[in-house]
């Protein structure tokens, strides 16, 4: 028997309608022409219907990266050797990463979750050591998992939620590390959404023409073996990585608890479209942070209905699209819960002027 966590089977709960009206209200009677400010409007109103609250905020943030390593690695597709992830996760914890950098500057809260790397990773603090395996199988070969392997990844990332809440978090960002996994989800989002590798996949940490012609044949034999199955917990066995399924799980059990989610790029991007796929509701809960330069997260945001709200040719992963961001939600927050209305600070409306 599989043991799925139970934001895997049951539906997320939906944004309270009610704390969406009073938002909308406010927004109608805060000082400023309706609707000038934009994104930021419609970023309070969503959050305050998640949150169910009248004042919404982001505050405090959770940012999990989750590491893995990956079988296909094997096949040449990535810029940079395999034991690069578990040396990532020691300069995470060392605070030498982009993300450790943004979150300390966010004042957020970090964790690394190791689900499984070749290179050892010592005992570090904030780096919890849920190995799964070495890596993942040669996804153009075999299956990258077994049904149980996805089992306990989508529990690692649902456990993640859990600290979340029991912590108070009011948003959380997902991050991925793990050298190879931009083919992976190339191809999860190939065999989703029915595209051919030409148009997902791209260079990843910085492949020329040639590698990225090398990638996609990789990516084509792996979707030959695959077929034409979208079960999410079937397609993420056959294609997926450790850490793509522990974020999938992340960010449904994150819904699930009624924290609102900020995507990150092309990686995390992928594993929301299995979280959605599996429940549509779950589309409710995300917002998202930027369009990454990976050439296949457009075709992936365009899936999900999603408007970044950052474009800054950034290609990263760690969650670090989605940190940057914070600010901008912050501001939204801020202005919601502060401004003064036109009754308050005796402004007229434009319905009194004369
Ligand atoms: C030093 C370094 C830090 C990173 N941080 C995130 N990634 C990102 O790049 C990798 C995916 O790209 P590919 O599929 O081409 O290997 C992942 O580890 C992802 O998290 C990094 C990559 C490197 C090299
Ligand atoms: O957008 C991403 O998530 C990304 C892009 C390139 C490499 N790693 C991650």
């Amino acid at each position: 028997m599989l043991s799925l966590p139970p934001s895997w089977t049951q539906q997320p709960p939906k944004p309270d309608t009610l704390r969406i009206r009073q938002a909308t209200d406010r927004q109608q009677a805060l000082t400023k022409p309706p609707g000038s400010l934009g994104r930021l409007e419609q970023l309070a109103v969503q959050l305050a219907g998640l949150q169910k609250t009248e004042q919404p905020t982001v505050d405090p943030v959770r940012i999990t990266v989750f590491a893995g390593d990956h079988g296909v690695c094997e096949e040449g597709v990535s810029a940079f050797p395999q034991e690069v992830t578990a040396q990532m996760i020691a300069n995470f914890a060392g605070g030498g990463a982009a993300i450790s950098v943004l979150a300390k500057q966010l004042d957020a809260s970090l964790e690394v979750v190791n689900l499984g790397t070749v290179g050892e990773v010592p005992e570090l603090p904030g780096v919890r050591d849920e190995q799964i395996a070495p890596a993942t199988a040669n996804l153009a070969v075999t299956n990258a998992m077994t049904e149980d392997q996805v089992c306990a990844a989508l529990a690692s990332g649902d456990a993640a939620a859990e600290r979340a809440a029991d912590a108070g978090c009011r948003l959380f960002i997902g991050g991925d590390m793990g050298i190879g996994n931009t083919t992976s989800a190339a191809a999860l989002a190939c065999a989703l959404l029915n595209q051919s590798p030409e148009s997902l996949v791209g260079p990843g940490t910085g492949l020329d023409t040639a590698g990225i012609s090398r990638k996609s044949q990789v990516v084509d034999r792996a979707l030959k073996r695959h077929g034409d199955n979208t079960d999410p917990l079937t397609v993420l066995a056959s294609l997926g990585g450790f850490e793509i399924a522990a974020l999938t799980g992340a960010i449904l059990g994150c819904a699930a608890r009624g924290i609102p989610v900020l995507v990150d790029g092309y990686i995390v991007s992928v594993a929301a479209l299995l979280g959605v796929f599996q429940q549509p509701a779950l589309r409710d809960w995300l917002l998202f942070a930027h369009r990454s330069a990976e050439p296949g997260h457009a075709r992936v945001l365009e899936a999900l209905d999603a408007k970044p709200l950052l474009d800054l040719g950034m290609r990263l992963g760690e969650g670090s699209g989605a940190a940057v961001a914070v600010p901008l939600l912050r501001a939204a927050c801020a202005l919601h819960n502060n401004m003064a209305s036109f009754a308050d600070a005796g402004v007229s409306n434009k319905d009194t002027a004369s």
